[in-house]
């Protein structure tokens, strides 16, 4: 593997702001970062302080109005950047039911370039294995209790997998979300502490944490301590108490230092309860909004001699709208908000201190922060580091091509089938029980005029349990599918195409094998025709209505955010289609205005050409009770299929018609797909 290149990332003045209902919402606001190559940095902040986001925007995986720049080396973000790039997601996002070596092997072979052998591939596999320590269980299936497949690795080794799934391609930037969350404090220490081995080789790592402990907060060699979007602190790790104490506010003993400054940049409860009545306030008066700027803007109309006061009378605030708008009706809590007097009691706060204004957990205590930390030296510091002027050379190869890509994804959809062979005797075994019942309730049946019906009936659950059958599974499979395919999008892994068509080819011998394990049983036991070539346009039929309902089904998960909503939808979509399709109700019969569904029901193309296949050729007679004045109505197949509309059929028209929905079906499932993946990549 080719050697690391080292890249200093520098954040310039940057903001981001997001459309809401009231206009732009600032999330982050001038913040500027100078990182070196081969330095691990924390975000921290409380709770909406704009830690992701920041990490989002550094991986360029944000959509709003930004300004500033964001530059690692000397380049904005681009595809480029990208290969070097490498996002560990928050949610370990992975196929539960591989190991972990396979997952890092087929991330091997997705991701590096064809000019490595797979003998050299599989190095780099062991040597990501053996530094996260996961060597133990690299051959346990990782699992998935609640998708039904069996527990397997612990939460923390498939964290670490989660990381090493981001190591494989060797990048020089690391972006991590949140690393040790839901860990032991053993494990998170151990996952920080692997994150901190690899920087040492001048990797970048920069990673979201919450409340780490005091030993992983050392680990890290930066801090980007975020209070409301606003940077309160860049600087070493090592520097924060110096920093703090020259402004007289010390750290007590024994304390998580991380948790010490985040309360000190965090709003009181008191502050808090404010804001949220701003807030009501501001809905009612439909003028103010909540945040600090807008709130800033109302004071300085207030009163323009007192520019430099930055404390915010909320009655007078009050006052100045009721007069304004005329609205006497108050929100009745506005007048009882209570802020306390010394937010915080973990602080002792110096009140000689100039610099600092108001007290700890108020919005003035924080504007404080930020103006002192941008006159600091810290930040003289940060905007002085150099730009470097020359492009990077990122020793970027050519990756593989997208007939092997799409190769590759499909042998890990079998590997991921192999692995989980009890769902696959489960897929099978069930159109084998059910038809076993279906052939038992219509066995032996007859040709006299009863056995017309029961004909049409067998043929109708025939082709109808084909599309349900593949529909059901799709709603099921994809979306956790969807979810890989979503994160490896984040990383340009593969087009959407080549994930699309590996789904569909995993997913052909269950839409040829179920329709003929049914076939082959009911036909037999029902006493449908079973000569050579009623046989083979039976399964052929069966054949392309499951891999029509798979279409089906795949076209409405693509298109849906989540499972609960494809579910809701798929039954509305394909009710009509049952009952267009013949058998419940004559064709004839229905409204000039839903006519039209017929021509787009695959249930019907199929099970027109069933009907006309097994009638073709049949002789029927009559029980005594079943004559009309003596005669017996139906007495050939052909007249049957003369008075029900089935006689001119086409099979081979039909099956093009079917070949047409599927081809259809799928190229609205692939629309979809990259509509989800532009939504979640903006790429
Ligand atoms: N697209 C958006 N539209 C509206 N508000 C947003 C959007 N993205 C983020 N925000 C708001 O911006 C703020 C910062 O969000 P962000 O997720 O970055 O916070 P965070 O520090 O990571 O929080 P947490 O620790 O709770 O995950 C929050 O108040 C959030 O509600």
């Amino acid at each position: 593997m080719s050697e690391i290149t080292k890249i200093p990332i520098f954040v310039r003045d940057y903001s981001f702001n997001v459309k809401t209902k009231k206009g732009y919402k600032t999330i982050l606001d001038h913040i500027n970062l100078s990182i070196p190559s081969g330095s691990l940095v924390a975000i921290i902040g409380a709770s909406g302080a704009g830690k992701t986001t920041l990490l989002n925007s550094i991986a360029g995986r944000v959509s709003g109005k930004s300004e500033g720049s964001i530059l690692f080396g000397n380049e904005p973000h681009s595809n480029r950047i990208n290969k070097i790039l490498s996002y560990v997601t928050q949610q370990d996002t992975m196929h539960t039911n591989l190991t972990p070596r396979q997952i890092l092997r087929f991330v091997a072979d997705l991701r590096l370039p064809k000019t490595i052998k797979k003998q050299e591939k599989n190095q780099i596999v062991e040597n990501i294995l053996k530094s996260l320590q996961i060597e133990h269980c690299a051959d346990t299936i990782v699992g998935s209790p609640e998708s039904g497949i069996k527990r397997g690795i612990s939460g923390g080794e498939m964290k670490r997998v989660n990381i090493g799934m981001g190591l494989v391609t060797n990048p020089s930037v690391i972006l991590v979300d949140e690393p040790t969350s839901g860990l032991d404090a053993q494990t998170a220490y151990l996952c920080t502490s692997i994150l901190k081995d690899l920087t040492k080789d001048g990797r970048t790592i920069i990673s979201t944490i919450h409340q780490p402990r005091q030993s992983i907060f050392e680990l890290f060699d930066y801090l980007v301590l975020l209070s409301h979007g606003k940077l309160v602190y860049f600087g070493p790790i090592n520097e924060i108490e110096n920093y703090f104490s020259a402004i007289d506010f010390y750290p007590p003993r024994n304390t998580n230092l991380a948790d010490w400054i985040i309360d000190l940049v965090s709003l009181s409860e008191g502050e808090l309860k404010k804001e949220e009545t701003i807030n009501k306030l501001s809905k009612e008066l439909s003028v103010y909004q909540k945040d600090e700027i807008q709130l800033d803007i109302i004071h300085e109309e207030k009163d323009d001699k007192k520019d430099d006061k930055k404390e915010i009378d909320l009655n007078e605030v009050d006052k100045d709208k009721e007069d304004d708008l005329e609205i006497q009706d108050i929100p009745d809590d506005f007048e009882d908000v209570d802020i306390p007097k010394i937010a915080n009691p973990n602080f002792i706060q110096n009140n000689s201190n100039e610099i600092i204004k108001g007290e700890v957990g108020t919005l003035e205590f924080i504007k404080s922060l930020v103006k002192y930390y941008n006159d600091s030296d810290l930040m003289k510091k940060t905007l002085s580091m150099k730009i470097p002027k020359q492009k990077m050379d990122l020793h970027l190869e050519r990756p593989v091509n997208l007939f092997r890509k799409t190769l590759i994804l499909t042998k890990r959809g079998f590997y991921g089938l192999r692995n989980q062979k009890r769902y696959v005797i489960q897929r099978l075994l069930q159109p084998a029980l059910l038809a076993c019942f279906v052939g038992w309730v219509f066995s032996g049946i007859s040709n006299k005029q009863s056995g017309l019906m029961d004909r049409m009936g067998i043929l109708f659950f025939t082709i109808l349990s084909q599309m349900l059958l593949s529909i059901i599974s799709v709603l099921f499979v994809l979306p956790k599918e969807k979810a890989v395919f979503l994160r490896e999008s984040m990383d340009s892994a593969y087009p959407t195409v080549c994930f699309f068509i590996s789904k569909v080819l995993t997913d052909l011998p269950f839409a040829i094998l179920v329709p003929t394990i049914i076939s082959i049983i009911i036909t037999p036991i029902t006493g449908l025709q079973t000569n050579p070539k009623h046989w083979f346009i039976l399964i052929l039929f069966c054949i392309l209505s499951s891999v029509a309902g798979s279409a089906f089904g795949l076209m409405v998960s693509a298109a849906t955010r989540t499972p609960e909503t494809a579910l809701i939808i798929a039954p509305v979509m394909l009710v009509p289609m049952i009952i267009f399709c013949g058998f419940m109700i004559n064709l004839d019969n229905i409204t000039k205005a839903l006519s039209w569904i017929q021509y787009i029901d695959p249930i019907k193309y199929s099970f027109f050409v069933v009907v006309k296949n097994e009638f073709t050729g049949l002789k029927f007679t009559c029980t005594q009770s079943e004559l009309v004045q003596g005669v017996c109505p139906i007495t050939t197949g052909e007249q049957f299929l003369k008075l029900n509309r089935f006689y001119n059929v086409n099979y081979w028209e039909n099956a093009l018609l079917m070949l047409a929905f599927i081809l259809i079906t799928w190229s609205f499932s692939v629309y979809f797909l990259s509509k989800a993946r532009k939504r979640e990549t903006g790429r």
